[in-house]
């Protein structure tokens, strides 16, 4: 026979947490985005979650990531679906061993305020299966989203295993000032490149020159962009790291010195965009100054997602590494927050804190 205390600690190693029923909260996509997405688009759906099954662990979202892809992704999906995207979430009960009450995982859990899931079983075509957060303090877990998660590492692997940069080369960037682009500038110079960048206004440029050392940084909204390469890269362009397509990465790849290298990481110009835009021809360029333009998704590093993560942290800790991010606040807001991070609106990573 159990006493009440056995009974008590049994039960805790099967199931730690709060015990209850759990309302939550998912946007669905009902209508797929014509420009920019509205809130239209979504409708948002209560539900009541199940007990947890043995193994696995209930989450409760603190931080939700909006990105780029966002926009791009969906047309390939069946409507309707839970609307994509990462977040951070806390751990609220568990019976599952290695995910403790109180930790906190990064996942693609989708637009939702509370997440049921098996951590031993991942999720089918996850590109990047759930894990738990490492130690990141002092530094708080929405950079999980971003510097230390998907974009932080983007810019980790991308610059160095596609562009390979060598000391007192000239790297330009485009959305030079958003999560991956002012990153990208940031390792650019610890690796001793001149970097120049390209971003939406004077004020973000300022910041790239001013805060994160870039050398020259452009408002590509009001600057004649050949003048300005001339003028930001005397010595023309070794690598290129390609955020937003469109002509003025026509314009970088013609201005290119011979074997230079272009990390194509993607073209986020044109995601509100339903036909894609007209350019000049950058073919002659690529053949004759023997160009490598290598297109990448991060995921291909997937086995090294760890030491992009620590690699970052060490910069950060080192104060090598500076962020900064955009919060928009209240689940509600999660439209307004991806509209407003393709307008424009965010200087660093876009995230919203779901309370
Ligand atoms: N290949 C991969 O694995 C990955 C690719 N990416 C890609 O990297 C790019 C940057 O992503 P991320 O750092 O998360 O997002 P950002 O933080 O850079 O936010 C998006 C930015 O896009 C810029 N933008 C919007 N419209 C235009 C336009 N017409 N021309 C130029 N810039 C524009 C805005 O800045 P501004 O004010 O400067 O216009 C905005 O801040 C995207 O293309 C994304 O798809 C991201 C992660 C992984
Ligand atoms: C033309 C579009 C190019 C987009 C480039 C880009 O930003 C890629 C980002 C991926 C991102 C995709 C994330 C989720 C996909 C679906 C998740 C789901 O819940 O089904 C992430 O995987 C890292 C980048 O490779």
């Amino acid at each position: 026979m159990y006493n009440n205390v056995n009974f008590l600690s049994i039960a805790r190693r099967f199931y730690s947490g709060h015990v209850g029923k759990t309302e939550a909260r998912k946007y669905v996509l009902t209508k797929h985005f014509q420009g920019e997405p509205k809130k239209s688009d979504f409708e948002i759906v209560q539900e009541e979650l199940p007990e947890l099954k043995d193994g696995e662990i209930l989450t409760e979202a603190e931080y939700l990531s909006v990105d780029p892809y966002m926009r791009a992704y969906m047309i390939g999906y069946k409507l309707p679906t839970v609307m994509i995207g990462g977040q951070v979430a806390k751990i609220t009960a568990s019976r599952n061993d290695k995910y403790p009450v109180g930790g906190y995982v990064a996942g693609y859990f989708g637009w939702r305020t509370h997440t049921i899931c098996n951590p031993n079983i991942p999720a089918k075509g996850a590109l990047v299966p759930m894990y738990l957060l490492p130690d990141i303090s002092p530094y708080p877990v929405s950079l999980a989203l971003g510097v230390l998660g998907m974009p932080g590492n983007t810019a980790y692997f991308g610059l160095q295993e596609i562009c390979k940069p060598k000391a007192g080369e000239t790297i330009a960037i485009t959305g030079a000032a958003g999560a991956v682009g002012s990153h990208v500038g940031q390792i650019g110079k610890i690796l001793g490149c001149r970097v120049i960048g390209f971003a939406g206004s004077d004020a973000k440029c300022e910041y790239l020159e001013k805060e994160l050392g870039f050398d020259r940084a452009f408002n590509y909204k009001t600057v004649n962009i050949q003048k300005a390469l001339r003028e930001g890269a005397p010595d023309r362009i070794d690598c290129y790291f390609d955020n937003v397509g469109g002509e003025i990465s026509s314009a970088i790849m013609n201005y290119m010195n011979k074997n230079g290298r272009v990390a194509v990481c993607g073209s986020v110009s044109s995601y509100n965009d339903s036909a894609l835009p007209k350019v000049t021809i950058v073919q002659p360029s690529i053949v004759f100054k023997e160009l490598k333009v290598e297109g990448f998704l991060v995921n291909r590093w997937i086995d090294r997602w760890n030491d992009g993560i620590n690699a970052n942290l060490a910069w950060l800790r080192e104060g090598k590494l500076k962020y900064e991010e955009k919060v928009y606040h209240g689940f509600d807001n999660m439209v307004e927050a991806l509209v407003g991070m393709l307008r424009g609106e965010n200087l660093g990573k876009a995230v919203v804190k779901v309370k």
